[in-house]
């Protein structure tokens, strides 16, 4: 059996109990870091939680090396952990379908997700978010075009765009940085962003969530990771009383 478990968004008390008492009864514990990570606990205090050995996974072992822990699945009890709920992830749903193509049975545990808690923490209404992007950093001089590309297309639906910022072995976009890019494929295009939101570290006890043009939102100091980006449509009275009240709009 090969259980998807979501570990929440900020440290190792973010588990639901049923995650917690799956994890201590399985046979094999493998913790997935590079489409998320928890920035408020490490890998030594999950397993002194857990109380259990945990086996890492880079992006090359999930995408490439499915096998490892597939095989295992077959005849014993398998934990695969994620940061935030492991199923906003389209590795995750094809995994998933691979363990089936091996007649491997499967079962999702659930964590909070950025996706809600974003709309929690902006008051953007979770029905106006059209297709999310998400923004790598720049490879020499290139840089792809499809996250303004999906920006311009939600934007002119009246729709919110959710832009998840690159995580890359001990590098982690931030708001500013995000900004800065989008701001330059903007102009390219003869486009204007008129509002970004930032949010930083959900579900730690200190988030920071700032609304403004680009101008007002480089004097904000964000802080620590893992940041996240919207580009909002045009703002409802509720969505704008929100981000007044919790934003600093
Ligand atoms: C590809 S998404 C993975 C989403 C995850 N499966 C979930 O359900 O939360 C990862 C991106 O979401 C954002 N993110 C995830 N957790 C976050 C947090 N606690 N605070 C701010 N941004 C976060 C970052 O931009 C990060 O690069």
């Amino acid at each position: 059996m090969l259980t998807f478990i979501g570990l929440g968004l900020y440290d190792e008390t973010d588990i639901s109990l049923k995650g917690l008492e799956r994890i201590r009864r399985s046979e094999h514990v493998f913790l997935e870091r590079y489409t998320s990570i928890l920035t408020g606990t490490d890998p030594g205090r999950l397993e002194a939680l857990f109380g259990k050995p945990l086996r890492m996974l880079d992006r090359e072992d999930v995408e490439n090396h499915p096998e490892t822990f597939l095989t295992l699945a077959k005849d014993a009890d398998v934990a695969f952990l994620t940061a935030g709920d492991p199923m906003v992830s389209t590795t995750h749903i094809d995994l998933r379908i691979r363990a089936a193509s091996m007649g491997i049975e499967t079962s999702i545990i659930h964590g909070a997700s950025i996706v809600s808690a974003v709309c929690g923490l902006t008051g953007l209404q979770n029905y106006r978010f059209g297709k999310s992007c998400s923004l790598p950093f720049p490879y020499g001089r290139w840089a792809p075009t499809t996250p303004i590309e999906v920006i311009e297309h939600n934007m002119a639906e009246n729709l919110h765009t959710l832009v998840y910022l690159d995580i890359q072995p001990g590098r982690y976009m931030t708001v500013h940085e995000a900004v800065g890019m989008l701001e330059g494929m903007a102009a390219e295009r003869g486009l204007s962003i008129p509002v970004y939101v930032g949010v930083a570290r959900a579900g730690s006890p200190s988030p920071v969530v700032a609304a403004g043009d680009a101008a007002a939102l480089e004097g904000v100091d964000f802080g620590d990771p893992l940041h996240i980006l919207v580009v909002p449509g045009d703002l409802h009275l509720m969505e704008r009383d929100y981000l007044e009240t919790f934003a600093g709009l």
